[in-house]
C-alpha cells in the first residue's frame, strides 16, 4: 500500500479551446513561451512533479498542431477529444480514468508553483477536495447595462479560483455529468461540486498561476515562468 504522502495522481488538462480572447491566429495553447508552446510548458511543469504519474490532455478533435510536438509521444500522456465547452472537455478526460482522485488543470496556466501543488495534494489525506485560489485584493464593482457601477460588492470573502482543482474522481465525474445534464452553468470543476452540494476547500495559492487569456497575459506568464524555472519550479 502506497503511503498517502507518496501516492501519485493523474491530471486532466483541458486544451481544446480556440483562444478567442487572445486574438491570435493559432489557439493560445500553441503560442510560444520561453522556447516551447504554452501547452508544452504546462505539461512539462506538471509531469516534473514527483507525484504526477499521468496526464490526459483533451484536444480539439481537429487539432492540427499537437501531433507534431515531441510530447505527443510521451508514455505518460493520453489524448482524448475535447468538447464544445471546457466542462465537456474535462468530462471527456474524466471518462477514461479509474483513479481514486483526479486533478484538473488548465493548459493556459503554465506558471503553477510545485509548492502550491504540494499543498493541494495534501487534501488526499482526507475526503474533501479543493482548489487553488487567492483572495481578491481590489475593490469589486458590479456593472449595470450602461457600463456604470451598479454596486460595490463585499470582497471580504471573495477569492479568485485557479487550477489545479482536485477531487475524488467518482464524485466529480458524477457531479459534472449531472450538472451538465441539468444545463447548469459550470465554469470550473468546483462549480459542479457546489451544484451537487459538495464542500470545496480553498487552498491559498500564489497569484502568479495566471490563466493566459488576453494578449498582455502572455508577457506576464513569460516573466513568472522564467522566475519559476530559475527556482526549480517550487515557487517564484
Ligand atoms: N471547449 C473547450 C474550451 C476551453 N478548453 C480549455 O480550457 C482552458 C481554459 O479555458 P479558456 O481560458 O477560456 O480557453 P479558451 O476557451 O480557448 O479561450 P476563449 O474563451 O478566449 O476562446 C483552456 O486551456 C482551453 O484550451 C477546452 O479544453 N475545451
Ligand atoms: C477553471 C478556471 O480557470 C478557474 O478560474 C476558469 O473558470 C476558466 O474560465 P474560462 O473562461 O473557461 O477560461
Amino acid at each position: 500500500m502506497t503511503p498517502p504522502s507518496k501516492q501519485q495522481f493523474t491530471v486532466v488538462v483541458p486544451a481544446a479551446g480556440v483562444g478567442k480572447r487572445m486574438q491570435t491566429d493559432v489557439p493560445k495553447q500553441y503560442l510560444p513561451i520561453l522556447g516551447k508552446t504554452l501547452l508544452e510548458q504546462c505539461l512539462d511543469n506538471l509531469i516534473a512533479h514527483p507525484r504526477i504519474k499521468h496526464i490526459v490532455v483533451a484536444l480539439h478533435p481537429r487539432d492540427p498542431y499537437f501531433a507534431d510536438l515531441p510530447v505527443a509521444k510521451a508514455p505518460w500522456l493520453t489524448r482524448v477529444d475535447g468538447g464544445k465547452e471546457r466542462a465537456d472537455s474535462v468530462l471527456a478526460g474524466l471518462n477514461v480514468l479509474d483513479d481514486e482522485w483526479v486533478l484538473v488543470h488548465d493548459a493556459a496556466r503554465p506558471c503553477l508553483p510545485h509548492q502550491d501543488l504540494d499543498a493541494l495534494l495534501a487534501l488526499a489525506d482526507g475526503e474533501q477536495g479543493g482548489i487553488l485560489a487567492y483572495a481578491v485584493r481590489d475593490t469589486m464593482k458590479q456593472a449595470d447595462k450602461t457600463g456604470c457601477v451598479a454596486a460595490t460588492l463585499d470582497r471580504s470573502n471573495m477569492w479568485h479560483a485557479l487550477t489545479p482543482q482536485f477531487f475524488p474522481l467518482a464524485v466529480l465525474r458524477d457531479a459534472l455529468t449531472k450538472a451538465l445534464n441539468a444545463q447548469a452553468v459550470i465554469t470550473d470543476e468546483a462549480s459542479a461540486m457546489e451544484w451537487a452540494g459538495q464542500s470545496v476547500k480553498l487552498v491559498e495559492a500564489n497569484p502568479c498561476n495566471i490563466k493566459v487569456t488576453q494578449p498582455v497575459d502572455l508577457m506576464l506568464a513569460e516573466f513568472y515562468l522564467s522566475k519559476l524555472l530559475n527556482n526549480g519550479r517550487s515557487n517564484l
